[in-house]
């Protein structure tokens, strides 16, 4: 239906808003682009389901986001894998286990005081019908 395309359109418009502003933040740059494997050879060893803001872009442009809340599962998965793949045990890990937590809550926060729960009711109706 038209006014379906219509609100999954204006869902594409407000993820890319938000992992735009996610993209400026310079602390968050480490999460912009794929973890480069032939620079981390044992990552896929650890990290089964590598995810980064570039990635979750275009998945953005392919239509495969019907809510926020699948949005919200790629922003959690980013983070969950920079913990687990980056252990507490120096300085470097612990610097990118704050960042993953710091990204993970600065997307809630943008999404939280952007994001009206009738349009998300909406997208999540559209997501059931399919
Ligand atoms: O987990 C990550 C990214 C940070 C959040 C995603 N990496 C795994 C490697 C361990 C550490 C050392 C760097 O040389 C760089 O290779 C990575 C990238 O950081």
């Amino acid at each position: 239906k038209h006014q379906e395309e219509s609100t999954l359109r204006e869902l594409r418009i407000f993820l890319r808003d938000v992992l735009t502003k996610l993209g400026r933040d310079r602390k968050f740059s480490m999460f912009t682009k794929p973890v480069d494997l032939e620079e981390v050879p044992d990552y896929l060893v650890i990290v089964k389901k590598p995810m980064d803001m570039s990635t979750m872009m275009t998945k953005i442009d392919l239509h495969e986001y019907v809510t926020v809340e699948a949005f919200m599962s790629d922003i959690d998965l980013i983070c969950r894998n920079a913990l687990e793949y980056n252990p507490a045990k120096d300085p470097a890990g612990r610097a990118i286990r704050h960042r993953a937590c710091a990204f993970k809550d600065t997307a809630y926060a943008i999404i939280k005081a952007e994001l009206n729960s009738d349009f998300e009711k909406q997208c999540q109706e559209i997501a059931q019908a399919r």
